[in-house]
């Protein structure tokens, strides 16, 4: 950082930076009320955070962004939480982003590539991205991050946040914690810490992109699986069997697909400690739980349908990507439990196989970037 950066990475006075959040969910809506209280007091960003909203119907009639603006409140999918009034809600994503120079996005994603593919061109050329979702898109070439699918469709930087944040608690104000990922550019990840630090949000900083990326994403699976051992009624040391295996099937799998990944990056709130609140308290978990209390009879689009009102699982789609990677290089039996959560979500296998698979564990390592039996 150059002496006269302030801690905000804006070397120029002059300049103030300005927050759009992609995105108006569950997490979304609490990003943007947590961006909003920091714009309002740190001097060089502009007080409104705009927040994009994919337009619905209420049945009420009215508008989800009509009602957001006028009560400020996202009462589907964050209902009893006022936003900030310098939190504006903006059905139009090209109309949201024109001016922003400080990109957020947050929706579930499996729209993403749809969304990127529209603010092709329509971006400011010196915007910086974060992303907070936890999900990757699997190309003919591999596995593709969020945050690659952003920096490569729309030719800007992309970092990450990702962390042990169940967006309700943070709503309430909790405290916890969050990892931001970054490549490079030390001043502009300390502009995202800034920006997203509070007295109860408590944010650091790696250069570890895709490692923090690949924890936030890859802890949905193992959540699947801790759910389908509350469902199973198993206990409290199977579910922490599941933990550790799932925490080994990440680190191996996020370093061989990255050799740049860092272990240190598994200790941060991004690693360890989402793995733990998600395996305790996420919608993976509680849906899987379901999923295996019904013995796998009702299908997870049907649960999640009823049980999260519009809100989306990532952990389903997640595994079935992983999967795809993991057949087409023939690594299956290097990762028992990750295939085994994709069997048991498509009805292959039952809800019990969660712990069988277990008997027939190979135990593995790393040696200079593969997997190697021990
Ligand atoms: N909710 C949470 O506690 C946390 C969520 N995350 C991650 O943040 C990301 C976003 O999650 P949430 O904000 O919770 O969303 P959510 O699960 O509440 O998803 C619903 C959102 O998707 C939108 N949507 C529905 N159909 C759409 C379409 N066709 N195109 C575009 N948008 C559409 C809805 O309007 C709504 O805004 C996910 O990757 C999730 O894993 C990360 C940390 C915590
Ligand atoms: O990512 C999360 C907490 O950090 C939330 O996980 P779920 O999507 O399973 O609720």
């Amino acid at each position: 950082m150059s002496p006269t950066t302030a801690i905000d990475g804006n070397s120029n006075p002059n300049k103030k930076f300005k927050v759009t959040v992609v995105g108006s969910g569950n997490w979304g809506s609490v990003a943007a009320k947590l961006l909003g209280s920091n714009t309002l007091k740190l001097s060089s960003f502009h007080d409104e955070v705009r927040m994009w909203v994919f337009e619905e119907t209420l049945p009420s009639g009215e508008k989800l962004t009509d009602v957001i603006n006028r009560d400020n409140e996202n009462v589907k999918y964050l209902p009893g939480i006022k936003l900030g009034r310098n939190v504006v809600a903006d059905p139009d994503l090209v109309n949201a982003v024109k001016d922003a120079n400080m990109l957020v996005f947050v929706t579930p994603h499996q729209f993403m590539e749809g969304i990127c593919k529209k603010l092709v061109g329509k971006v400011r050329s010196d915007a910086e991205a974060i992303s907070l979702i936890k999900g990757m898109e699997v190309k003919m070439e591999g596995p593709c991050m969020i945050s690659s699918l952003i920096s490569e469709l729309l030719g800007i930087n992309c970092c990450v946040l990702m962390g042990a944040n169940i967006a309700n608690e943070i709503a309430k104000e909790m405290f916890s914690e969050a990892t931001v990922g970054y490549r490079e550019h030390r001043e502009v990840a300390e502009r995202w810490v800034n920006l997203f630090s509070t007295t109860y949000f408590i944010v650091s900083a790696v250069e570890d992109v895709e490692g923090v990326e690949l924890c936030g994403t890859l802890k949905n699976v193992v959540a699947l699986a801790a759910g389908f051992v509350d469902g199973l009624d198993m206990g409290n040391n199977t579910k922490a069997a599941i933990m550790r295996i799932g925490l080994r099937e990440m680190r191996v799998f996020s370093k061989l697909m990255f050799s740049s990944v860092k272990d240190n990056t598994f200790f941060e709130s991004c690693g360890v400690a989402d793995l733990i609140t998600t395996c305790l308290g996420g919608r993976n978990r509680k849906v899987a739980d379901a999923f295996a209390r019904n013995g796998g009879k009702r299908s997870f689009d049907e649960l999640e349908a009823e049980m999260l009102q519009g809100q989306k699982l990532q952990g389903v789609s997640t595994a079935k990507e992983v999967y795809e990677v993991l057949s087409k290089r023939g690594w299956q039996e290097l990762f028992p439990l990750f295939t085994t959560v994709h069997e048991i979500s498509i009805g292959r296998l039952p809800p019990s196989a969660i712990v069988e698979y277990s008997e027939h564990t190979p135990n593995f390592s790393l040696v200079e970037g593969s997997a190697q039996y021990y």
